[in-house]
C-alpha cells in the first residue's frame, strides 16, 4: 500500500516571500462614491508600511497606480447598465501588471484598494505567474459576482469574479477583453457572505461554487469554517493563496468607513481569525484590502476602520498574538 503523498507543487514558487510590494491602487470608478481612492495613501499615513518592515518584510512601495487619472479614456459611455467599464478596464490591466511583476519576483503582491473591481488586475495578475493552482478566498459581505446583464447597478466592483471566471465569455465588456481566465472556480471559495442578490444567488448554485455565509460562522464558529473553506480550495495546504479582503466583510459597527455596509457581519477577531489562519499556511502570495472609504463616517468612524485595516494586513502578514 502506498500512501497518498501531495504532488510537489509545480508553480514557480522561489521561496516564502519575504519582500513584500505595496500596491496604492487609487481606483473608484467600480462605484459611485468618492473618497475610495484615497484609502492607500491614508493606511499608509497610519504607518502600514513601518508596521510590516518591524514584522520583519522588506517594503517595497509602488506607487504607479496611486493617481488612476491617466488611464481615464475621453469617451466611457455605459454597457447597458455598466459604468465606466473602459477606465476600468484599463486602470485594472496596468495593475495585472504591476502584480505580475512583484509575483514573478518572489514578493508578496499587497494590493490597497480601492473598489474590489481591482481583484480583476491583481487576481488576473497573480494567476499569471502562479497558474491555474492559485486559490482565491474572498471575504466580503457581497459575492462580486454579476454579469453585466444581472448586476443590478451597473458597478463594476459587483462584478470581478465573473470576469476573472469568464462566466459570460461570449461577449467580453469592452475594456476587459485582455482578461485570461486563468482562475478556476474549484480554486475560489468565500467566507462572510450575507447580502448576494438573487442573480447571483443562481451563479454559485449554477456553478457549484463554494460558499461560506455568516449563516455558516454562526453555526460552526469561525475555527471551522476557515478550515473547511482552506480544504475546499487547498486540501493539502501547498498552493499558492491569494486573499482578497473586503472590509465589508466586518460587522460596520467594527469597520464603518466602507461605501456598502451590511449588518451582521463578522467581529474584530473573526476578521483577524482569517488573516491569521491564512498566515499559518506560509502560502500567501497577495492580498488584496478594499473598499475602506476614508470620506465615510466621523473621525472616529474613520480613526477605527484604517487601524483595523492595517492590523489585518499585519496578521496576514505574519504578526500573532503571542
Ligand atoms: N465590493 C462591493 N462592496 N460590492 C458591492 C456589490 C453590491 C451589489 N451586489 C452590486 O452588484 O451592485
Ligand atoms: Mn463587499
Ligand atoms: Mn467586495
Amino acid at each position: 500500500m502506498t500512501l497518498h503523498t501531495p504532488s510537489a507543487p509545480s508553480y514557480k514558487r522561489i521561496a516564502p516571500p519575504k519582500a513584500v510590494g505595496i500596491i496604492a491602487a487609487a481606483l473608484s470608478a467600480g462605484q459611485r462614491k468618492s473618497g475610495v481612492d484615497t484609502a492607500p495613501i491614508v493606511l499608509n499615513e497610519h504607518g502600514l508600511s513601518t508596521q510590516l518592515e518591524q514584522l520583519g518584510w522588506q517594503v517595497k512601495v509602488n506607487d504607479m497606480l496611486q493617481n488612476c487619472e491617466p488611464w481615464r479614456p475621453e469617451f466611457d459611455p455605459d454597457v447597458g447598465r455598466i459604468k465606466e467599464p473602459r477606465f476600468v478596464g484599463a486602470v485594472n490591466k496596468a495593475l495585472a501588471e504591476e502584480v505580475r511583476q512583484h509575483c514573478a519576483r518572489g514578493e508578496l503582491a499587497l494590493t490597497l484598494g480601492g473598489d474590489h473591481s481591482l481583484a480583476v488586475g491583481t487576481i488576473s495578475g497573480s494567476t499569471s505567474v502562479y497558474g491555474d493552482e492559485l486559490c482565491v478566498v474572498w471575504v466580503d459581505a457581497h459575492s462580486d459576482i454579476n454579469s453585466f446583464e444581472s448586476s443590478p447597478s451597473g458597478n463594476l466592483h459587483g462584478c470581478p469574479l465573473a470576469i476573472l471566471l469568464d462566466l459570460f465569455s461570449d461577449k467580453p465588456l469592452v475594456g476587459f477583453e485582455w482578461v485570461k481566465p486563468i482562475l478556476k472556480k474549484e480554486r475560489l471559495v468565500y467566507i462572510g457572505l450575507r447580502d448576494v442578490d438573487e442573480g447571483e444567488k443562481r451563479i454559485l448554485r449554477e456553478n457549484n461554487i463554494k460558499a461560506f455565509s455568516m449563516y455558516d460562522v454562526d453555526k460552526y464558529g469561525i475555527g471551522k469554517v476557515v478550515e473547511m473553506a482552506l480544504d475546499h480550495v487547498n486540501p493539502a495546504r501547498t498552493l499558492p493563496i491569494h486573499l482578497s479582503f473586503d472590509v465589508d466583510a466586518l460587522d460596520p459597527t467594527v469597520a464603518p468607513s466602507t461605501g456598502t455596509p451590511v449588518r451582521g457581519g463578522l467581529t474584530f477577531r473573526e476578521g483577524h481569525f482569517i488573516c491569521e489562519e491564512i498566515a499559518a499556511t506560509g502560502q500567501l502570495v497577495a492580498m488584496d484590502l478594499v473598499e475602506v472609504n476614508p470620506s465615510l463616517g466621523d473621525k472616529v468612524a474613520l480613526e477605527q476602520t484604517v487601524k483595523i485595516g492595517c492590523s489585518l494586513v499585519r496578521c496576514a502578514l505574519g504578526e500573532t498574538l503571542l
